[in-house]
């Protein structure tokens, strides 16, 4: 089920939203009528770990998250993360009250639609993934949070590309995405994955802003240590080699 079908009629187009004072005021007013507590919020049932964050809320790396859509009953508990940016990978408009949210705590949105991977012929172009990946390397952004729908399929695969951006293997890419989608992983995904090439120039932003090792390791043990993702990606940069990761 959409996101769009859990909030009926709470729906404008993102160019309709916050266009001057007197919207902001409407909708703020309609914020602070909509928001609901996470008892009373009946459109997505209580984060179950009752942190009163959105599903599927995990850090990427310090000043990086990752969550399924943020609903009214979580906004109090983000709140708390500080976010000076939050980008929107699923298609819908915005819902009223996120807007008036985002607007109200002066977070940056970037609304940059991702295609789910269920067909073999249609994927994101290389181009939005980059533009993308471009705003989570930038420290200036952080803290971020990177969200779709449910937090798992399309959030997975950008979370993926970023982490091969930042050295790590294919085989670390996929199982951290499996983590977060099982049981419904789809091998479409994992294919997209794969195929993602790192261009040279988002390497050497992940280098520069200290996004390679360290704090953004590569999580499995055993496998290529934080200093080999640094020397792969140095070593791409310096030799002008192409490198695939993985
Ligand atoms: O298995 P299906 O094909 O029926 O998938 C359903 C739904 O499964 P459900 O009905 O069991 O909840 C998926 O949710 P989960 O698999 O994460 O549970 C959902 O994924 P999603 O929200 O995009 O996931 P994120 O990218 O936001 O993480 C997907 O949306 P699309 O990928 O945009 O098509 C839906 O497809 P449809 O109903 O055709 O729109």
């Amino acid at each position: 089920m959409s996101i769009r079908e859990t909030m009926p009629g709470r729906w404008v187009d993102s160019d309709d939203s916050v266009s001057n004072q007197e919207t902001i005021e409407n909708t703020t007013s309609i914020f602070r009528t909509m928001s609901l507590t996470m008892e009373e919020d009946k459109s997505r049932p209580p984060t179950p770990d009752g942190s009163g964050l959105p599903t599927n809320f995990h850090p990427i790396g310090p000043g990086i998250y990752r969550s399924s859509y943020p609903q009214p009953a979580h906004f109090s508990a983000l709140k708390t993360y500080r976010f000076k940016t939050i980008i929107t990978l699923a298609p819908d408009p915005l819902p009223v009250a996120n807007t008036a949210f985002m607007v109200l705590t002066g977070i940056k949105h970037h609304h940059i639609a991702v295609l789910a991977n269920k067909d073999p012929v249609v994927s994101t172009p290389a181009a939005t993934v980059a533009r993308i990946l471009r705003l989570m390397l930038d420290k200036r952004n952080h803290p971020m949070l990177i969200h779709c729908n449910k937090g798992k399929h399309r959030t997975g695969c950008i979370a993926a590309c970023f982490r091969k951006v930042t050295g790590w293997t294919d085989e670390a890419c996929i199982a951290e995405y499996e983590r977060h989608a099982a049981p419904k992983d789809r091998a479409l995904d994992k294919l997209f994955i794969r195929r993602f090439e790192p261009p040279r120039d988002l390497k050497a932003l992940a280098l520069e802003n200290g996004l390679v090792g360290g704090a953004f390791a590569q999580a499995v043990a055993g496998e290529r240590s934080s200093r080999e993702s640094e020397r792969t990606v140095g070593t791409a940069l310096s030799d002008g080699s192409a490198v695939t990761v993985g």
